[in-house]
């Protein structure tokens, strides 16, 4: 009894784990003993144990025994026959295999039920491979037996019997399939990836005949240039001869380079510098210019949002008709899911697009999984607020006939359809009584909704729904989306994912109290682009003077951020420094103006696709172009230190931008108006609000109140100059950024970041050197670059003669005083005026005649 107290001790005195170490450690040496037999096979073995009798097993001097060559004696030549044998061959390997795994995961105290899809695997894998054996074994006899066993055989002998020479293909389509599972477990991932073989296949062969071509091509044109060169060679030649002539009979004196100028502009007729116009004048122009833009671009931004609310698909819960007026309660249907995983097989083909540099966008399953709870509805909360409205809109005598309440994730809307001869606009009026009666704070009353005769008046739910980043991003809208830059906001009240693209609206003004959501905002626009735009086509320029909110994305520096050269802080944080920033987007605007216009193209997306093309030459200073977003996180900060130098670098950027793909979103929690400044505002006509302490900063923002009534954590308004929309902003954790800029930082980035230009001392407005003094020694070089392309730019001589901002400028300005280019005028190149290399010729000799 003692005994058998202490031998139960030993066993319970065991933990749980060790007893499975134990365990595990016994299944894996049962697995390694069978391996070991099965690999030592020996045909003649079972023979031998065959006339062994009991005596020779057990007799000292083993005689017989010791012919056996199985590495595990009797047993194991016993065990291989039966496995190798009578079983699948040498195929059977796996069992000792799936037993090891067994093990293994016993004595890691691991959940076994994770083996059951690869033993099924294993098992199916075993009997096709020794099937596949046996038949050729069978057919063939090219090899012995032992690789297939006696099972293999007979199972492609029943096969063959069944399909006949068919059973072959069978078995291949099988083996197939079978190694396809293995390699990807999604068959669907499966075709996509051979698929992606192939298209690679295509893609270079198109390639190797595209360069082909284009070798051809060039071949063709440098024989045209040539032939070209040498005809103008000859004219020239002749030229100069009839000129030499037509000078020695007039003798003809030289002009001052000061004097050339116009005379050459009126003896060709070509444009010189502008007429002299009154100041008033060209201010006037300037502003008519300025309000036509405006107005169009207002225009388009409206267009972004059209659809009249309420007026989606959605699911009719109830119907309730207790009193004298009916009230029908809706859910918006949502839009439809994208199938699984279907954005991270579109963005698998948009990286192998750009084999520049090896990028995996962040996956989906990196976002969190929204609980299936769904949008939860409470009925009696809505019978109330209907049984208040009306009590309310009663005793004013205002009569409703029915009521529609739409129940969206934060707030419910209803739709109340009023009596013929109420006036609508008598029930705004009401709107305090009515908050009071609800003791809602985010009452919101539209009278009427816009484009329809009925009054909404959106109350907040009791209880609110988080919309999750996920359930925005991983639905058909977004991902079947061909915009540029997407930005998906969030839902709206009929449930409906809200998407506008960035480069259309083209810039977005942010105002919000502390606390309401502006950087869960901020979040959710740069999660969107991060899962639909590749590195290539999207940098962002992040200014945070708060100094935390922007600072997550740090780790996606060497694939995503634009800086100043020489800046360790890719995240800008000080005044001086983002002023300094943003005086560097407006030279990159300049800059890319300037390639616009070489290219002959009006935007960077025909840009982009003529430089991608191969029309565009590198060697010419063209290069792809990606959009540039730019962030700012706290423009009171800014404007509070810098006022104008940072409100004129934004509204430059603002009003020209655009086509050069560079856009702005600007936040703040001030929205007063020594912030958000009237030429601040007039540039930016998409804004969103989110909860505002108060109407008037609800109208600094909008133009209209309302924003005051939000409810805060991402409840906010969207308006594109045209109608309002109030949306659910979507959730993006502090967790999720984190994955996901981790994913991307984790990737090996670009060789070198994209780096604005450096800002260097403005020339053009300074001093203006004397042209008798000093001259550049590229002076001349760089006058017959302007003269050759036309075109009087700062970042044209810069790309061409690889000099500094500062050099190129200073030779502008002598070029200027030369009379070889027109005066400054802003964004646009200077005028050039002289007209070709002859002109220039003559010209340059008048100045060193008048410089001896
Ligand atoms: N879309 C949203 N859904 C759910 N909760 C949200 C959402 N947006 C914000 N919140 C909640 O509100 C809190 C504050 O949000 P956030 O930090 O974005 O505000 P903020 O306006 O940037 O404030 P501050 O100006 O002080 O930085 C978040 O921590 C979160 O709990």
């Amino acid at each position: 009894m003692a005994k058998k107290n202490s031998s139960g001790r030993f066993l319970g005195g065991l933990t749980e784990s060790r007893k499975m170490e134990i365990i595990g450690i016994l299944v894996m040496a049962l697995g390694g003993l069978i391996g070991l037999s099965i690999l030592s096979y020996h045909a003649s073995d079972y023979n031998l144990i065959q006339s062994l009798s009991t005596d020779n097993l057990f007799s000292v001097d083993r005689g017989p025994a010791l012919r056996i060559q199985n590495g595990l004696g009797v047993v194991g030549a016993y065990l291989a026959h039966f496995f190798v044998y009578r079983l699948f061959g040498y195929m059977s390997l796996f069992i000792p295999v799936i037993i090891l795994s067994y093990g293994w995961v016993i004595f890691r105290n691991h959940d076994a039920g994770q083996l059951l899809w690869p033993t099924a695997y294993g098992i199916w894998s075993m009997v096709l491979l020794s099937t596949i054996l046996g038949w050729f074994n069978a057919e063939y006899d090219w090899y012995s037996s032992v690789w297939n066993g006696s099972a293999g055989i007979a199972t492609a002998r029943v096969l063959q019997n069944i399909t006949g020479i068919g059973s072959i293909i069978i078995l291949a389509v099988l083996l197939v399939t079978t190694v396809l599972a293995l390699l990807d477990r999604d068959l669907q991932t499966t075709v996509d990836t051979v698929k992606g073989w192939f298209s690679d296949i295509r893609a270079s062969f198109a390639d190797w005949q595209e360069e082909r071509q284009a070798q051809k091509k060039n071949k063709q044109r440098q024989r045209e240039t040539e032939a070209q060169q040498a005809k103008v060679q000859q004219q020239q030649q002749a030229e100069q001869q009839m000129r030499r002539q037509s000078q020695s009979q007039s003798g003809s004196p030289s002009r001052s380079p000061r004097q050339s100028a116009p005379s050459s502009d009126r003896e060709t007729g070509r444009k010189g510098p502008p007429e002299s116009t009154s100041i008033d004048e060209i201010v006037e122009r300037s502003q008519q210019q300025d309000r036509e833009r405006i107005r169009r671009e207002q225009q388009e931004v409206q267009s972004l949002d059209q659809r009249p609310r309420a007026d989606i698909e959605k699911k009719q819960i109830v119907e309730d008709h207790e009193d004298d007026v009916d009230i029908s309660v809706y859910v918006g249907e949502g839009d439809e899911e994208a199938g699984d995983r279907e954005l991270d097989r579109q963005n698998k083909d948009k990286a192998r697009e750009v084999p520049r540099v090896k990028y995996k966008f962040p996956t989906v399953k990196l976002l969190d999984s929204p609980p299936n709870e769904g949008n939860e509805v409470d009925l009696n909360e809505i019978k109330e607020n209907k049984r208040i409205i009306l009590d309310k809109l009663k005793r004013h005598k205002i009569e409703i006939r029915s009521i529609n309440a739409i129940v969206g994730p934060t707030v419910t809307l209803y739709e109340l359809d009023p009596a013929p001869d109420v006036k609508i606009s008598k029930i705004e009026s009401y709107a305090n009584d009515l908050k009071m009666a609800t003791a809602a704070r985010g009452l919101r009353i539209m009278a009427p909704i816009p484009g329809r005769s009925a009054v909404g008046i959106e109350v907040p739910n009791g209880k609110r729904e988080i919309v999750y980043i996920k359930s925005v991003i991983n639905t058909k809208k977004f991902v079947e989306s061909d915009y540029e830059l997407p930005l998906a906001f969030g839902k709206t009240i009929e449930n409906e994912v809200f998407m506008v693209d960035l480069t259309r609206m083209p810039h977005l003004l942010i105002a919000g109290a502390t606390g309401s959501g502006k950087t869960v905002g901020i979040n959710t626009i740069i999660t969107c682009l991060l899962y639909k735009c590749h590195p290539d086509n999207l940098k962002f320029v992040m200014i945070d003077p708060k100094k935390i909110e922007l600072s997550l994305y740090q780790k996606i520096e060497d694939h995503f951020l634009a800086t100043i050269p020489g800046t360790e802080d890719p995240i800008v944080t000080d005044t001086a420094k983002a002023q300094e920033t943003l005086e560097s987007l407006t030279m990159e605007m300049d800059e890319r103006y300037d390639l616009l216009k070489e290219g002959m193209v009006r935007d960077i997306r025909s840009y982009n696709k003529k430089f991608d093309n191969g029309e565009l030459d590198e060697e010419e200073g063209h290069r792809h172009l990606p959009y540039i977003v730019v962030l700012v996180d706290e423009l009171a900060d800014l404007m509070m230190t810098a006022g104008k130098q940072i409100e004129e670098p934004i509204a430059r950027l603002a009003q020209l931008a655009r086509a050069v793909g560079i856009h702005l979103v600007v936040a703040t929690q001030r929205p007063s108006v020594n912030v958000i400044t009237g030429t601040i505002k007039a540039n930016f006509p998409a804004r969103i609000a989110y909860q505002v302490a108060s109407k008037v900063d609800s109208r600094t923002i909008l133009d209209t109140g309302g924003a005051d009534q939000l409810i805060g954590s991402g409840d906010m308004l969207f308006t594109n100059g045209g109608g309002m929309t109030r949306i659910q902003n979507a959730f993006v954790s502090t967790e999720e950024v984190e994955e996901i800029t981790g994913f991307i930082g984790n990737q090996r980035g670009y060789n070198k970041k994209y780096e604005l230009p450096v800002i260097q001392e403005e020339s053009s407005s300074g001093d203006i050197p004397d042209p008798l003094e000093d001259i550049d020694e590229l002076f001349e070089a760089a006058a017959k670059i302007i003269v050759l392309h036309q075109q009087g730019s700062v970042s044209l001589l810069q790309r061409k003669l690889k000099i500094g901002y500062n050099r190129a400028g200073r030779i502008i300005d002598q070029l200027f005083n030369a009379g070889v280019v027109g005066p400054y005028q802003g964004s646009t190149a200077r005028d050039v005026l002289v007209e070709d290399e002859e002109e220039l010729e003559q010209l340059l000799d008048e100045l060193d005649e008048f410089n001896r």
